[in-house]
Order: C-alpha cells, then structure tokens, then sequence
C-alpha cells in the first residue's frame, strides 16, 4: 500500500529540547571520556554500544546501562514516560547506540532490522542531523529504474550492514526521491515507529551542509531543488516544530544549515534477553 508523507506523520513523534544544555554538555563530556577500546570504528562514523551485544538468535546479551543514561540524567526513564515503549516487551529501551559523527559523515539507507521491538528512540546531540526516509521501489518500477549501484549511496543494506559497511548483495532498489525529511535539532528526540520503521529505510546524508528548501507557500514558490554543486536541498516536514530561531528560519525560508560533530543516542528494546551465565534462563 502507499504511504503518504500524511499518514507517515503518524509514525513519528519529534521532541525538541528533549535534553536540557547541562545535561548535553555533561552527556557529551561522558561520552568522549569514554575508554577508547568501546569504540567502534565502523564506515563514515563511531560507535559505542551500550546494554549488551546482540548475539545468535538475535538475543541480546545484557549488560546494565551506564549511569550517564539511568541516573544522571535519566534518560531511558524520559523515554519511557513518553508511552513509546508501551506495549514493547520490556516496556522500556535496553539497548543504546552512540554513533558519532563528523561533518561529512553520516549512515546509508537502511533498516533497524528483526532483533528490536518496533520503535526507535534517536537523541541528538552537539549538531543537527537531517534524517531521510526512503521507501523501496516496487518490482515493477525498479525494473525500469536506474540500478542500486548507479545511484550511489543507494543501496538497501541488512540491519547487519549497519556495523559493518555497506552491502549490494541482496538490495532491492530504493526510491532516491525521500518520502520524508525531518530535521533533527541538537537536543531533541525523535521517536519513529509502524510503518516508517517497518517499510522504509532511513538515512543521513554524508554532507558537511544540509540544503534547505523553505517550507512556507510562498517561500517554495520558484524553489529549486538543488544546491550548488552536487548537493541536492530538500524540504523539512517537521518545519512548524523547530525551536531553534536561526534554524526555524532556516525551515521556513530556505538556507544551509553546516553541520558540526553530532552524537547520537539510538535507544531500542530489543525483544530477546539473556543473562550471562543463564543459558535457557531469563528469556525477558
Ligand atoms: O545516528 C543516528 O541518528 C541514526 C543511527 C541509526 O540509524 C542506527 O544506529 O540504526
Ligand atoms: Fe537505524
């Protein structure tokens, strides 16, 4: 069934000033005192895993969360009280994700895969992001559409790939095209679920600057849709929820945003949970 950008609204919930400036700075500061063996050096960013490793049947293996996510601030309890993770197994995120990146990096299409109930919680820090949502083409348009490999970036990849690069094997083609854009200031959350967690894939673009198309009627009158060079501006659907002044500016007229190092939390529940030790046991 097609998804239009207005029934996909109902698939996210984007919250601005999620996390107060103390807290980002006291967050960003724990995440880089972090020892440098947690690190994970992965294509186009870093990444830090937090809750446990996700083994063979896609159970993870847990491990507590970190005080900077449980007590100060309390984070993952923020999360939950947003009634996301309502009807998730655990009821609550088990499993966190810090990616970091630099300007000009960023994550290619893909999905979040089968080990995680359902609904994705992701908390910027230090820097704006703009996640695309992409859907996949249907058999009969992909056939006369350009190849994955042509289209660079474009390519579908497996929840796997995620961690360890980019895959062509297996990928189906992907619409270039977003079906939604949404900018994600420094601070917020954005709380994605059903059918764009399901059917689409998501991204950020590897850009130092993210080209903006004012949203307002008359802004978009005469609106080109690229950018000089070779990027490509887009339009922001969630343009009447940006706080930030300059950057509610940016949304409604039309501008460039430049990126800086962003880190990123990707909170989840994942369904399967082992103890270590407990083989057999502890399957919540
Ligand atoms: O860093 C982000 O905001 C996105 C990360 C992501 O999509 C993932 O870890 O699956
Ligand atoms: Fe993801």
């Amino acid at each position: 069934m097609e998804s239009t950008t207005q029934n996909l609204s109902k698939s996210y919930q984007y919250i601005p000033n999620f996390v107060t400036e103390a807290e980002e700075e006291y967050l960003l500061r724990k995440i880089s005192e972090t020892p440098q063996p947690k690190w994970k050096n992965v294509t186009n960013r870093r990444l830090q895993i937090w809750g446990g490793h996700i083994g063979p049947g896609n159970t993870l293996i847990t491990q507590p969360l970190p005080p900077f996510l449980t007590s100060y601030p309390k984070l993952i309890e923020r999360i939950a009280a947003t009634s996301a993770f309502d009807e998730s197994t655990h009821k609550t995120p088990n499993h966190v994700i810090i990616n970091e990146y630099k300007p000009g990096e960023g994550i290619m299409p893909h999905e979040d895969g089968p080990s995680y109930y359902p609904v994705v919680a992701t908390i910027s820090l230090g820097s704006h992001a703009v996640f695309h949502y992409h859907r996949y083409l249907p058999e009969t348009e992909s056939s006369s559409a350009p190849a994955p490999d042509t289209t660079p970036g474009m390519v579908a990849s497996s929840s796997r790939d995620v961690f360890t690069g980019p895959s062509s094997q297996g990928g189906r083609a992907i619409d270039p095209k977003p079906v939604l854009s949404l900018l994600l200031e420094p601070r917020s959350v954005i709380i994605t679920s059903g059918a764009l967690y399901k059917e689409h894939l998501h991204c950020i673009q590897e850009v130092k600057e993210d080209w903006i198309i004012g949203a307002e009627p008359a802004e978009r009158a005469g609106a080109t849709d690229a950018g000089p060079d070779t990027a490509t501006a887009y339009r922001i659907d969630n343009w009447e929820s940006i706080e930030d002044e300059k950057m509610r500016t940016v949304v409604r007229t039309g501008g460039v945003l430049e990126r800086a190092t962003r880190v990123s939390l990707t909170c989840r529940d994942v369904e399967k949970t082992r103890k270590v030790g407990l083989p057999g046991f502890g399957n919540r």
